[in-house]
């Protein structure tokens, strides 16, 4: 048997050829795809095909999908993380010293001296001159930096600016373990958003698109920045009230905007520097989201095993020779466990391993039973009350 996976963007070369074309087939214009495979492409209004069995995102975003209507579903929902979070890392930075150096204007400027005004040579040589004072700048060692989400990338930026001489401070409530050890003991974790932003020169984003963070950066919270203040917003375009920043920034208050979301406000305004949605398109980032999300999809449709999905927990086991795998999704509720394992005993089959995570609403059993299993299996299976979705592995 084969799976048939659609993509819905381009995905690098380097993750495709990790298919096995003997058990997958891969291309853009599948009628009954297995699953899918896409970067931003937006699934808000795709119409969910019943043969779908899995998503998967290349990339760290997942507000383009709707990740719970997939859960109710019984379609788990992957993402890469960490994959391009250096990527991200790095144009923050750019973007820092961008705003810092006012450099997007003072290129602009070079430019139109000789486009526009057709200098060249000495006159040239003093215009550069005459006109550099309007761009001095500042530098970023003993300014503050306010990270605002400690995941993947926010850890990356705070442990680099700490580095470049910043004093950096960080505000991430849900903060893991992990990253917790990752994070440079000099940055100083505070407990609010508003602690955070009257103590920053910059202040930048990398939490997810999500109802909590949703006009995270508002009016009244940007009137409590500091004066000349940077905010850089490589996270979503939602996260902030732009229309806040342009009058902060029209009124003097705001220095600068630095985002990743173009809008028709933003695009044009002179104190926002607005990028086409860059920041995880450089060929490592591309390669390795793309490695990775293929191989936790074929991990996914040839074992069902659950690693970085976004809407069902991690179940990871390891295939036992002679017994068949069921993978089942079902709500989380009471009593489900012993129904599924029930119905194993009424067909008369012994189980090998049995695992069973929940999150949230949802749970998700991986089950080896010894040898073979009657196709009707599947059938009483589904029939228990609660049970989503059921598929022999
Ligand atoms: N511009 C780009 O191209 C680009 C690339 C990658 C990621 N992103 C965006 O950046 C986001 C973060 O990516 P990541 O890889 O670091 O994800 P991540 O899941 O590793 O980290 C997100 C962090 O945000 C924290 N968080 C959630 N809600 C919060 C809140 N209200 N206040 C403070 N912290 C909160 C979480 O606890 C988590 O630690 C992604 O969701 C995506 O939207 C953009
Ligand atoms: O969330 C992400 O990973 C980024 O926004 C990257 O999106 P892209 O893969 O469409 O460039």
């Amino acid at each position: 048997m084969t799976f048939a996976i659609q993509t819905l963007n381009a995905i690098s070369p380097l993750g495709l050829e990790r298919l096995d074309r003997s058990r997958f087939d891969v291309g853009t214009d599948i009628p009954e795809p297995r699953a899918l495979l896409l970067r931003s492409a937006d699934l808000h209004s795709y119409e969910v095909p019943p043969s779908l069995y899995a998503v998967a995102r290349a990339g760290a975003g997942t507000n383009n999908i709707p990740v719970d209507a997939m859960a109710a579903r019984g379609i788990p929902v992957f993402n890469t993380p960490g994959a391009n979070a250096n990527a991200v890392k790095e144009l923050v930075i750019a973007g820092m010293l961008l705003a810092a150096r006012n450099l997007y204007h003072a290129a602009d400027y070079t430019k139109n001296l000789v486009a526009e005004q057709h200098l060249s040579g000495k006159e040239l040589d003093q215009q550069v001159e005459a006109g550099k004072k309007a761009f001095a700048g500042f530098e970023l060692p003993g300014r503050t930096l306010g990270v605002i989400g400690l995941g993947a990338i926010g850890v990356l930026v705070a442990n680099a600016a700490q580095s470049l001489g910043m004093k950096v401070l960080g505000y991430d409530p849900a903060i893991t373990v992990e990253r917790a050890w990752q994070l440079s003991p000099s940055v100083e974790q505070v407990t609010s958003v508003e602690e955070l932003l009257a103590s920053s020169d910059f202040i930048t984003l990398h939490v997810p698109l999500i109802e909590a963070t949703q006009g995270l950066v508002s009016a009244e919270r940007i009137a409590t920045m500091r004066p000349g203040s940077v905010i850089l917003n490589f996270a979503r375009g939602g996260i902030v009230d732009e229309a806040a920043v342009i009058a902060a920034l029209d009124s003097g208050h705001l220095h600068a905007y630095v985002n990743d979301f173009p809008t028709e406000a933003g695009s044009i305004h002179p104190k926002v520097i607005a990028l086409p949605h860059l920041g995880a398109s450089t060929s490592e980032a591309e390669d390795n989201c793309a490695v990775m999300a293929v191989d936790q999809l074929t991990d996914f449709l040839l074992h069902g095993n659950i690693r970085n999905s976004v809407n069902f927990p991690t179940v990871v086991m390891g295939r036992t020779p002679g017994t068949t795998r069921l993978a089942i999704f079902n709500e989380n509720k009471p009593n489900m466990i012993g129904q599924i394992t029930a119905v194993l005993a009424e067909a008369g089959l012994n189980v090998a391993e049995f695992t069973n995570r929940a999150r949230g609403d949802y749970a998700y059993t991986l089950v080896d039973v010894e040898g073979q299993v009657e196709d009707d299996l599947k059938a009483s299976i589904l029939a228990i009350d609660g049970i989503i979705r059921a598929r022999k592995v």
